[in-house]
């Protein structure tokens, strides 16, 4: 296996937090690899300085061979970013969405099209193409979110908490269809997540952050193994490492965040 994410000493500093503290590892082409940790454990800032839109203090960090710092351009190429906030615009409809995409991404016009139809019905959305985005259920927006991204066809793939405030059938489609990336175009796929059950079944590898440092890493079943338990459970393996922040669903900063997407979406 080579890596396609390789980060070495990156680290980076708000003032006196230091969100992002020396850390280093890797990932494999083709992996699903997992970001876990408490809030402010140095995630998104992690995410924000591999997709090129945050600037390292210090460290470095390439994708497919090119440093995010010095070939950010390149870099953007070949990855695909959902983040965290909303990106879709509820007054438009799917298809609009995806078109708006596709121009920023100087997808040739006689492409256009197939790509989009060809996105729309990767992630399911066939049906919904022509509704407006604000009519669709927070499934279908991350659904709609993730197929914005694959359109230019990346190899990497980063997912800042992608199921967050879904109910668990919406988050399991949503899963789906993330495996079905990896399974059919070979995508790598690094994303941070609040369920650790998911972490567990789907993701092949895991990194634990803990103010700002990587508290553990390995395989689900050898970050198990490491605390002396393989019957644990992983909420047991991050509670053992971050001392106890576990977040679970249905928590204040889920259903606010939930009600700002509803707002945006109007
Ligand atoms: N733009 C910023 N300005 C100042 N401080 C910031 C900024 N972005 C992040 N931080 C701080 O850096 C630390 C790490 O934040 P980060 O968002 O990376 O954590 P996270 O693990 O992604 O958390 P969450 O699960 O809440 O998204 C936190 O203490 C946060 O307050």
């Amino acid at each position: 296996m080579t890596a396609i994410i390789q980060v070495d000493g990156l680290s980076k500093s708000f003032g006196e937090v230091r969100a992002v503290n020396s850390i280093s590892f890797h990932v494999e082409a083709g992996e699903v690899f997992g970001l876990l940790g408490p809030n402010g454990a140095g995630k998104s800032t992690t995410i924000k300085m591999l997709t090129t839109l945050l600037p390292p203090d210090a460290g470095r960090a390439s994708i497919g061979g090119y440093d995010v710092v010095r070939h950010a351009t390149m870099v953007r190429r070949i990855i695909g970013y959902v983040p965290q906030a909303l990106s879709a615009d509820g007054s438009l409809t799917g298809y609009e969405n995806l078109l708006v995409f596709a121009k920023l991404y100087d997808i040739p016009r006689r492409e256009r099209e197939g790509r989009i139809r060809e996105a729309l019905k990767f992630m399911g959305l066939e049906e919904a193409a022509d509704r407006l985005v604000r009519t669709y259920s927070g499934g279908m927006i991350r659904r709609l979110e993730i197929a914005q991204s694959m359109l230019h066809q990346p190899t990497v793939l980063f997912l800042d908490e992608p199921t967050i405030g879904l109910d668990p059938v919406a988050r399991a489609a949503v899963w789906g269809h993330i495996m079905r990336l990896r399974e059919e175009f070979g995508m790598t796929i690094l994303l941070t997540t609040h369920y650790m059950e998911e972490a567990d079944g789907l993701c092949r590898r895991i990194a634990i952050m803990h103010l700002g440092n990587i508290a553990a890493i390995g395989t689900p079943a050898e970050l198990k193994a490491s605390i002396g338990d393989p019957e644990a459970t992983l909420d047991k393996v991050f509670v053992h490492y971050t001392g106890g922040e576990l977040e679970t669903g249905g928590s204040y900063r889920e259903a606010s965040r939930a009600r700002r997407t509803a707002r945006r979406l109007g």
